[in-house]
């Protein structure tokens, strides 16, 4: 479960978020829509730990992360796709997956060593499997060995949310995840996310996808929500019709 709670955030004289509270309970998938501007990108840096907020708290678990950097919550389990995806374009596509994985030992690290050579080839085996699972749950398993830079944006955008769910998240934030997307891909997108147990917070523009894989919606304008609730009520809402929807 994540708290997020009276969050505020300014730059200068612009409100970015004002008093933003929104609870997504576990496994839930959320999404967050708004138009230009509306605050999405900053909610989610302030979840991840790249933006401190002005004013509220973010908790996770009911722990509240306000002490925990961006390193930090991802080793908590918060795991995020960006809208120009971010891959390890020198890297292939499995071992951008690998890399999800690695501090946790098997390839090396501290972990690996302290459980010696055996036990370290075996969480490297599993390892492995996990990641060529999680390639295949993505339909990028043909792609294992190209190099993340020779892909296409949907390809690498499929990349990205595989090395993002490699290792069991407990938060996944998705920013425009479809943009770039064709129809087979979006579909095939939120197949995948409908599959994560994890938390799931969503920003998208394309109001059909975003309608068809959440359960909630949250609308935010001018850093506020201006509504939160399932689908079909916040479509039918006409503050986010005036706002957003048109
Ligand atoms: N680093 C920054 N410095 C100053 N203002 C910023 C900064 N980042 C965002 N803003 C402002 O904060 C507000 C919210 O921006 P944000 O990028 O979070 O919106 P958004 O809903 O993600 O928009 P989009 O749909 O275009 O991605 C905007 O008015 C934006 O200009």
């Amino acid at each position: 479960m994540i708290e997020i709670d009276g969050v505020g955030v300014r730059f200068g004289g612009v409100h970015a978020l004002r008093d933003v509270a929104v609870t997504v309970p576990q496994g839930q998938t959320c999404g967050v829509i708004g138009p230009n501007g509306a605050g999405k990108t900053t909610l989610f840096d302030v979840v991840t730990g790249l933006r401190r907020p002005s004013e509220g708290t973010v908790r996770l678990a009911g722990r509240d992360l306000a002490g925990t950097g961006a390193v930090g919550r991802a080793r908590l389990g918060v795991r995020r796709t960006f809208q120009r995806p971010q891959v390890f374009g020198r890297l292939t596509v499995i071992d951008n997956v690998l890399a999800a994985s690695e501090w946790r030992g098997g390839g090396g690290g501290l972990a690996a060593d302290l459980v010696g050579w055996r036990g370290r080839r075996r969480l490297e085996r599993e390892r492995r499997e996990r990641a060529a699972a999680v390639l295949e749950r993505c339909g990028i398993a043909a792609l294992r060995d190209a190099y993340a830079a020779d892909l296409p944006i949907g390809q690498r955008r499929m990349v990205e949310l595989a090395r993002a769910i490699a290792d069991d998240p407990a938060v996944l934030l998705l920013d425009e995840p479809t943009s770039g997307l064709d129809e087979e891909q979006a579909a095939l997108f939120a197949e995948v996310v409908a599959g994560v147990e994890a938390t799931v917070l969503l920003v998208e523009h394309d109001v059909g996808f975003v309608m068809g894989a959440c359960e909630r919606i949250v609308v935010l304008d001018l850093g506020r929500v201006i509504a939160d609730g399932d689908p079909a009520s916040v479509r039918d809402d006409p503050a986010v019709r005036a706002a957003y929807l048109g």
